[in-house]
């Protein structure tokens, strides 16, 4: 419901806000549930930009400590099997091009579908567009429906995510800011 996808994003904005600012990507937050009993969903990982070694993103961190919580399972579409019902939560629209070339998150949710079209991650939901502070006409969203993953984006977080996502970015005035200057000499209430 819209309500739990709320209370996820909230879980994920959480997240976030543990990851280093930094001006080169933004800070984003990704939490994995299972709705395998869709009135008890069932966090199954979490992760933040950067928690892992390595330049790494927030989805990319929940599905690798998935990985590596199972290490026997061969991997995540044996471990994320159609029962688990898995919605990935991420602040932030995964990325489907990285200026730093690695792989992108698309790439790696479609990935955990390979075999079983039920299994993997079978909904991703996000918080926030890309800004297109490093890549520009993000392909995600079309990337994702190509390849059977569904998607839905919920808004109601949004300021609040982009706000924790640019902390590390320098603060250009904003080209709408009043300036005390250029306000009426009257100094009456606009
Ligand atoms: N969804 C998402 N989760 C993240 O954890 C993260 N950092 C980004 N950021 C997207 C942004 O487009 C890339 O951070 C830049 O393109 C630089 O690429 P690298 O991150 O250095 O690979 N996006
Ligand atoms: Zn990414």
């Amino acid at each position: 419901s819209h309500g739990q996808h709320v209370e996820y994003l909230r879980h994920a904005l959480s997240e976030a806000q543990k990851s280093p600012p930094k001006p080169t990507n933004f800070r984003v937050g990704c939490v994995l549930v299972s709705y395998r009993k869709p009135q008890e969903p069932q966090i199954l990982s979490t992760g933040y930009t950067l928690e892992l070694e390595g330049n790494t993103h927030a989805e990319q961190c929940a599905l690798t400590k998935m990985d590596e919580a199972h290490p026997r399972e061969g991997g995540l579409p044996n471990i994320l099997t159609q029962g688990l019902k898995v919605t990935l939560y991420t602040t932030l629209e995964p990325c489907s091009k990285r200026l730093s070339g690695n792989t992108p998150c698309v790439q790696r949710i479609i990935d955990t579908r390979q075999g079983d079209p039920e299994g993997g991650v079978r909904k991703v939901v996000f918080g926030a567009k890309e800004p297109n502070t490093f890549v520009q006409d993000s392909q995600s969203c079309r990337l994702l429906t190509e390849a059977g993953v569904e998607w839905e984006y919920i808004p109601d977080l949004e300021q609040e995510i982009l706000a924790v996502a640019m902390e590390g970015h320098d603060k250009k005035e904003s080209s709408g800011a009043i300036n005390p200057s250029t306000e009426s000499s009257s100094g009456a209430p606009a």
